[in-house]
């Protein structure tokens, strides 16, 4: 069951970071602690994405305008609905973010930056089983990340505990209103 808008929330939350933190696990938990609809962002990848990181080669610019441009055309369909959106992209650099901002028409769009250490991700990634995203390009994923800056609204999150805790603190950060500085 999905609730209305609130006015004091966002109407988009966005759980972005590099492969393996955790988009899905805490976004689908996170979503359902506020009672809002889940989108997942991987599934909006034009197929040609989806070949090429299965086959190890990092997405370019090129590659992922026409996937940015997908999940905001599909969470402002969303919003139409009048409910409030947790969305999952990767969303590396600052210039995709800028992109991602115009979901909400109305610019109320919070990012959660999962973040961990290379080795904790490198291992996460080992043990899951059956996702196309190959642990080689967890490199060039760290290497494309730009943090969030200090005029972006957003928070960033540890993911070193358990999922439950993790979601948790999210919610915190979103009722807060992130860093907003
Ligand atoms: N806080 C956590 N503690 C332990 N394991 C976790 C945690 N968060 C995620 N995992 C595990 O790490 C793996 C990656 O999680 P998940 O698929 O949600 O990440 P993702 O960021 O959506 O990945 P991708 O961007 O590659 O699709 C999964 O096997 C998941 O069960
Ligand atoms: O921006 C990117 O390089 C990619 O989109 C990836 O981050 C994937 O979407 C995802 O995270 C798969 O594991």
């Amino acid at each position: 069951m999905t609730q209305a808008a609130s006015p004091d929330l966002p109407r988009v939350v966005v759980v972005m970071g590099v492969s393996s933190t955790g988009k899905t696990k805490v976004g689908t938990r996170l979503a359902r602690q506020l009672g809002w609809r889940f989108v997942e962002g991987d599934e909006l990848h034009p197929p040609a994405n989806i070949e090429k990181m299965s086959a190890g080669t990092p997405l370019t610019d090129e590659d992922r305008w026409p996937w940015l441009d997908a999940i905001v055309e599909h969470v402002r369909a969303v919003l139409e609905e009048d409910t409030s959106v947790v969305v999952t992209c990767s969303a590396l650099r600052r210039s995709y973010r800028d992109v991602l901002r115009g979901a909400d028409p109305d610019g109320s769009v919070f990012f959660v930056h999962l973040h961990g250490t290379f080795t904790l991700l490198a291992e996460r990634m080992d043990q899951r089983e059956g996702h196309f995203m190959p642990a080689a390009l967890l490199q060039s994923q760290f290497e494309t990340l730009e943090p969030l800056e200090p005029d972006e609204v957003g928070a960033l999150v540890d993911v070193t505990p358990p999922v439950h805790v993790v979601s948790a603190e999210a919610e915190r950060e979103v009722r807060r209103g992130g860093q907003q500085a």
